[in-house]
């Protein structure tokens, strides 16, 4: 637990840590506020026992005589005023440090959750191809969220509660060491055996917490995203169950938890009554049943266990909970690690800058080889094709034959393991990705709608006020949405609903065609943009899309021939390499494979 807890420190950035020490000093004035605070009650309950010190030699008779007062009971009232005071600031003091800590623990969760969200959201494609989201979405929500009010704010709390144990422990050994050392014993290694006995468990319950937290993620996930199967399968009851049990595991673990760090307050508080009892025997027999002499000790041991008892309970509670919940953080750290190692790489390679790679006489794929991980076949097998500039070129092939992998490498989501991607005579590289993903427009087979506003999906991404009115106009009417935004109500304020589900597939392909064209992208790519379009709209928004041709590159993927009839040259894939070439007419003439494709489409 120990080095977790390191790793964690390890893990916050620099002005964090610098913070944590800040902090330490602030815990430390809190837990001598506190002994103050206990140590300031001796004195008064020794007068309450005692007036008669007020006469005596000690340093009480000489502040009496120095304050003026008339009446002994007078400066025994404001003596009561003044400890009650101190209390009162020590008390307001701790509430402030427990306050700063409890900040500093909830930015530093919220730092780890926009690193991991970073990280994420800059990994490549493959990473995302390969990974759920919906875990992505529990390790930043779920994860993170327990990591912070589960092990960095107990720790926080569990920090500064050490440090006063500590320290009134030490006050009270100065004042008894005997007294200090058995009760303090008792207490510690009562706690101590607990949590020896009860450590495996918690381990245990808190793996069982992620594990099951997990499954609720991907189950709702795959419910809510697959309804429409769901409802159609009849199969929520499997998904009920699945998810009914998940909870109940849950709920267990949970459950188990909280007792395990709790339940032992009560075995203590008798273990705490037993030792009052004890103590004040002791007492008796040390001063001879003198009770004014008892009193202000009692009084002394009496609140240090009151500020003790509580603390030791707390730290044995957080020990537990953070024990319980560490495993938030090992399925976490991997990610944040690699999340540190790439901080420079994200500000260096990937930074969102405005340059563009302007293409002028060709891209040349030249000899591509890429196989995708845990893959025998290559998905692209030595592909070389040329696609000459302001021109329009189709990629056309059976399901499988390495079309949209091709169209992958060309827009920089995949890295080729052999080969390159030539823009006129410069290769794509790490360095001039992001200036060429800048110059492209892609409408991927399905459209990802957020549930926003036509507008705001045409504009994707980009804040409200930043969005270009004239060109979200513009591009609704080259994708054909003119018609459809007069029929709305609300035009492009009309939302579309979680994942445009309020629309139709052909009406959220137009809106995905839009996007690309919002950007006045130079080179469009279309990777089946029109496959849910009827026959006439697709003949619309493909004479549009010629019409850019001489001035924009465009690059289209088709099942329908049709679609890519007009193309001024069409390649033909096959297992991942170019079978043939050639326009429409060409291919049609020659080619066997072509003729079936077109006889069948
Ligand atoms: N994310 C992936 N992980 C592993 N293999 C993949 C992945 N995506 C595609 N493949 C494999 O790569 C090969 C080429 O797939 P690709 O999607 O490029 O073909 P395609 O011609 O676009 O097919 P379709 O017309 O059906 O979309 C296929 O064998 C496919 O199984």
């Amino acid at each position: 637990m120990i080095n977790n807890i390191k790793e964690i420190l390890f893990l916050i950035d620099k002005k964090q840590r610098r913070n944590f020490v800040k902090l330490q000093i602030l815990v430390i004035v809190m837990s001598l506020s506190e002994i103050v605070s206990v140590v300031a009650i001796g004195p008064f309950m020794a007068l309450v026992g005692d007036i008669d010190l007020l006469e005596s030699d000690g340093w009480i008779s000489w502040v009496y005589e120095k304050s003026n007062l008339d009446s002994p009971e007078f400066f025994l009232f404001w003596m009561g005023v003044g400890v009650l005071s101190i209390l009162i600031a020590s008390g307001l003091f701790s509430i402030f440090t427990v306050w700063r800590l409890s900040m500093y623990g909830a930015y530093i969760g919220a730092e780890l959750g926009n690193r991991l969200f970073k990280h994420y959201m800059y990994k490549p494609w493959l990473f995302h191809a390969g990974n759920r989201s919906s875990n992505l979405t529990k390790q930043i929500s779920q994860e993170v969220q327990r990591l912070t009010s589960s092990v960095i704010i107990p720790l926080m709390q569990m920090n500064a509660k050490l440090v006063m144990a500590s320290l009134m422990s030490i006050t009270v050994f100065i004042y008894d060491p005997m007294v200090a050392l058995a009760g303090i014993s008792i207490f510690v290694i009562s706690y101590l055996l607990l949590y020896k006995t009860v450590r495996l468990k918690l381990i245990k319950y808190g793996s069982t917490i992620s594990r099951e937290q997990s499954l609720r993620f991907k189950l709702m996930s795959e419910g809510f995203g697959g309804i429409k199967d769901t409802l159609l399968l009849g199969r929520q009851r499997m998904f009920i169950n699945r998810f009914e049990n998940a909870s109940e595991h849950l709920a267990k673990a949970h459950g188990f938890t909280q007792t395990l760090s709790h339940a032992p307050r009560y075995a203590m508080e008798i273990i705490a009554f037993g030792s009052v009892i004890f103590l004040i025997l002791y007492l008796l027999k040390s001063y001879d049943g003198n009770l004014s002499s008892i009193l202000p000790v009692l009084s002394f041991y009496t609140l240090a266990g009151f500020k003790l008892l509580p603390s030791f309970q707390q730290i044995y509670s957080n020990v537990s909970r953070v024990r319980a919940n560490l495993a938030a953080f090992e399925s976490i750290r991997s990610d944040l690690y690699e999340s540190m190692d790439n901080q420079s790489k994200f500000n260096y390679s990937h930074g969102e800058f405005k340059s563009t790679l302007t293409l002028k006489d060709f891209i040349l794929f030249e000899n591509i080889v890429f196989r995708y991980p845990g893959k025998n076949e290559a998905a692209l097998n030595n592909l070389s094709l040329t696609i000459p500039a302001n021109h329009v070129v189709g990629l056309v092939g059976l399901s499988g034959a390495g079309k949209s992998t091709a169209i992958d490498v060309l827009l920089g989501l995949i890295r080729p393991d052999q080969g390159q991607i030539l823009i006129d005579q410069t290769s794509l590289t790490d360095y001039n990705i992001r200036a060429w993903q800048n110059t492209l427009g892609f409408v991927p087979q399905s459209i990802f709608l957020s549930d926003a506003s036509i507008r705001d999906n045409i504009a994707f991404g980009l804040p409200p006020e930043e969005i270009d009115e004239a060109r979200v106009k513009f591009a609704a009417h080259m994708a054909n949405l003119d018609e459809l935004l007069m029929k709305l109500p609300d035009g492009l304020e009309t939302h579309v609903g979680e994942r445009g589900i309020q629309l139709s597939g052909g009406q959220r392909q137009r809106i995905g065609i839009a996007r690309a064209l919002y950007d006045d992208a130079k080179v469009l790519i279309l990777d089946e943009a029109t496959s849910a379009l009827d026959g006439i709209t697709e003949k619309v928004i493909m004479d549009a899309i010629h019409k850019f041709s001489g001035s924009k590159t465009i690059i289209m993927i088709a099942h329908r021939l049709a679609t890519v009839k007009q193309c001024h040259k069409i390649y033909l894939l096959e297992q991942g390499c170019v079978l043939d070439h050639g326009t429409y007419d060409e291919l049609i003439s020659r080619n066997l494979t072509f003729r079936r494709m077109a006889e069948h489409a």
